[in-house]
């Protein structure tokens, strides 16, 4: 018998001299011949090193980590190997299957139970880029029993270090389900801390983009997260699996249309994330229509046509029912006012044709007219003028907000300009719904939205007409909403999305926190969210949980000790503080000589810890996790729920143990 793992060794490594020839194809790729000009030659040229940027051959991920043998009956019986991308050799015969194609499938989705004509699912073990091992299910073997793969285990429990990684070579069922989801619906993943929402979310898009590529390079894609250090930390995700051209941003991104310099309180940026304003924009940007009530002269030659104030009325009226954009509307008004004038002229014997029709459109008469009752609006002036005129807003907002609630969000001392303004981060996503009531925002192909549970209903606007002709994937965990405009429910979310009829899917397998420490984190559950079910932890290790009380002066001293304790061990360390103790922290880290990074800065070899203030904590993961006192996390937020919700993130971070220090008593619903 031949060696198997010689012979998967020989494979690999014509599949590598495949690829490089592939590349060496496109590299020898003479343009002259067929680009007439230097344009076409310029964009020709960039798009043929994209594609020898996609060929280049990755020394550090394998080309391939599995293989499917189909039955006599299916495919014809053919071999495929799995991988990131399609390689093929000098005939065009595959030699590695991208993981996204049709054949590929079974090998997530193939079990006893179901084996989907797969005669051999074979899954690949590599150490750097070199094939280690293998391990075979013989799915259409009667006489095989089920069995758990020690190399998904292995992927699972390896220690994490550095920024996030794809799990191409171990998207389970449920998560392939959906990844593979079409690109006309929406979907909606709830899942726990760690069972692989965010992982799910951008494989989503790699696969959307290969069974819709030139859709969707049309019209784009976006992944949409929390905050810098989070885009930071899954950016290479995309990459790794030949996707190089998807945008991400935050929503403070998105409507960035001013400087946001300013803070809310959380009463006012309740009231300012609440879908009512969304009607209070609406009725103050139409408020600027004013009907005429003076008739339209407009003079040609010797000529003077009237238009009487009732049919200008009438045609604004019209206008304003048909409920488009503010600014489509202005655009159309003047065409026509000018075209009831050549009905007049019409109804005087004339013959006038389009040329006339668009003069009139541009006399004086006319255009004075459309300033007079529909004057252009700026979005930026509008909300700045809500915010400070008392009366302004009370019309605007009468039988929507209360009197408190306009008291609430108006400026105490009105700025004078837009540019002098302090603008909140609300404020922005108002001034975004107003930009939209007076000019339609462009929708993009696809929009995945990362930790969803945290925006507030105007930012679900923000984001919903980013995709209001496209469709997106939203991504959360109720339990872990902690602004004070957390969503409380799915369906009302993405009603405000614009997506009512998204699936909502849930995930309830966890790939990260160890089942002890997930089990402790757990306990606040019920008191924070009731209903969410606890996550089930797959790892078999059982992880470390250390609960070590201290006496305050030493706390700084000990949480510096647990962080020495945690750089024995490989992987990367993560120090999380309530906000307001992230200085005293530091200030002990820096004497005992310790270096540290910040969320978002890379791990390397020589720094492995990094410092992580509660509130950045979310969607991170770090092997070990040392948490300062969780009384501080729960007390540094405005209230309890959110205050338990805070340490329910930070306690969720952890991949292989998880080391509380704590002075203060724990919050009392940790007790067991
Ligand atoms: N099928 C899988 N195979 C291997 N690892 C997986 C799988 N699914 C998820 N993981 C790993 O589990 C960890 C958690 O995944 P991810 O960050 O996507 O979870 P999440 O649900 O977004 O978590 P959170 O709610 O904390 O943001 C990551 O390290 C990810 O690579």
């Amino acid at each position: 018998m031949p060696d198997p793992l010689a012979q998967e060794r020989a494979h690999l490594a014509a599949s590598r001299t495949a690829l490089r020839a592939m590349r060496e194809d496109v590299q020898a790729l003479d343009i002259r011949d067929v680009t007439a000009n230097w344009v076409n030659a310029a964009v020709l040229s960039a798009q043929i090193d994209e594609r020898i940027k996609a060929l280049a051959d990755l020394s550090h991920t394998p080309l391939f980590f599995g293989r499917l043998d189909y039955l006599p009956t299916a495919q014809e019986g053919q071999t495929f190997y799995i991988g990131r991308r399609h390689v093929h050799d000098a005939d065009g015969d595959p030699m590695v299957v991208d993981w996204r194609a049709p054949v590929s499938q079974p090998f997530y989705r193939a079990s006893k139970k179901d084996p989907r004509d797969v005669a051999l699912r074979r899954r690949f073990g590599y150490t750097g880029g070199e094939l280690t091992a293998y391990e075979d299910e013989h799915l259409s073997d009667p006489a095989e029993g089920e069995r758990t793969s020690r190399l998904l285990q292995a992927e699972i429990e390896r220690p994490r270090v550095g920024p996030m990684r794809d799990i191409v070579a171990t998207i389970q069922p449920e998560q392939d389900e959906i990844v593979r989801s079409g690109l006309s619906g929406s979907v909606c993943v709830q899942g726990g801390p760690g069972t692989g929402k965010t992982a799910v979310g951008l494989h989503r898009v790699a696969y959307l983009l290969y069974a819709h590529r030139e859709r969707l390079a049309r019209t784009g894609t976006l992944v949409i997260g929390p905050n810098r250090s989070f885009l930071h930390y899954i950016e290479q995700v995309l990459p790794a699996l030949g996707e190089l051209e998807v945008k991400q941003a935050t929503v403070g991104d998105l409507v960035a249309h001013v400087e946001v310099r300013g803070e809310d309180d959380p009463t006012a940026a309740v009231v300012k994330g609440d879908a009512r304003m969304a009607e209070v924009l609406r009725r103050a940007v139409r408020s600027h229509v004013t009907p005429p009530t003076e008739p339209l002269v407009v003079v040609r030659g010797s000529r003077r046509w009237r238009l009487p104030a009732y049919e200008l009325e009438e045609i604004v009226r019209e206008l304003l029912d048909r409920d488009i954009r503010y600014g489509a509307a202005r655009d159309a008004l003047p065409q026509r006012i000018a075209h009831a004038v050549l009905v007049r002229m019409e109804q005087a014997g004339e013959a006038p044709d389009d040329r006339v029709q668009d003069a009139v459109a541009r006399n004086p008469a006319v255009k004075a007219v459309v300033k007079a009752v529909w004057p252009a609006v700026d979005p930026a002036k509008l909300v700045l003028r809500l915010l400070s005129d008392p009366d302004f807003l009370a019309e605007h907002a009468a039988g929507l907000l209360t009197e408190e609630e306009r008291k609430a969000v108006l400026w105490a001392k009105p700025p004078r300009s837009v540019r002098s303004a302090k603008w909140s981060a609300a404020d922005a996503v108002l001034i975004d719904e107003a930009a939209d009531l007076v000019e339609r925002t462009p929708s993009l192909g696809h929009v995945v939205l990362d930790e969803a549970q945290d925006l507030s209903p105007m930012q679900y606007r923000a984001v919903g007409r980013r995709c209001s002709t496209g469709s997106a994937t939203v991504l959360g965990d109720l339990a872990q909403g902690t602004t004070p405009w957390a969503t409380a429910s799915w369906a009302e979310a993405l009603a405000h999305l614009g997506k009512p009829d998204a699936v909502v899917e849930e995930l309830t397998a966890g790939f990260r926190v160890p089942r002890e420490v997930i089990a402790y984190a757990s306990r606040l559950l019920p008191h924070m969210s009731p209903g969410l079910a606890p996550v089930r932890s797959v790892r078999e290790s059982p992880g470390s949980l250390e609960i070590v009380p201290c006496r305050a002066e030493d706390l700084p001293a000990s949480v510096v000790a647990a962080c020495r304790a945690a750089l024995r061990h490989e992987g990367s360390i993560g120090l999380i503080a309530a906000d307001a103790r992230v200085p005293v922290l530091a200030e002990a880290l820096r004497e005992a000589g310790l270096v540290w990074l910040s969320p978002g800065e890379e791990t390397t070899a020589e720094s492995r810890l990094t410092l992580v203030p509660a509130s950045l904590a979310k969607g991170l993961e770090y092997d070990y996790v040392v948490l300062d006192e969780p009384a501080a996390v729960v007390d540094g937020e405005p209230d309890e729920r959110t205050g338990l919700r805070r340490l329910y993130v930070a306690l969720t971070r952890a991949v292989s143990g998880l080391t509380v220090l704590h002075a203060a008593p724990l919050p009392p619903q940790l007790a067991a």
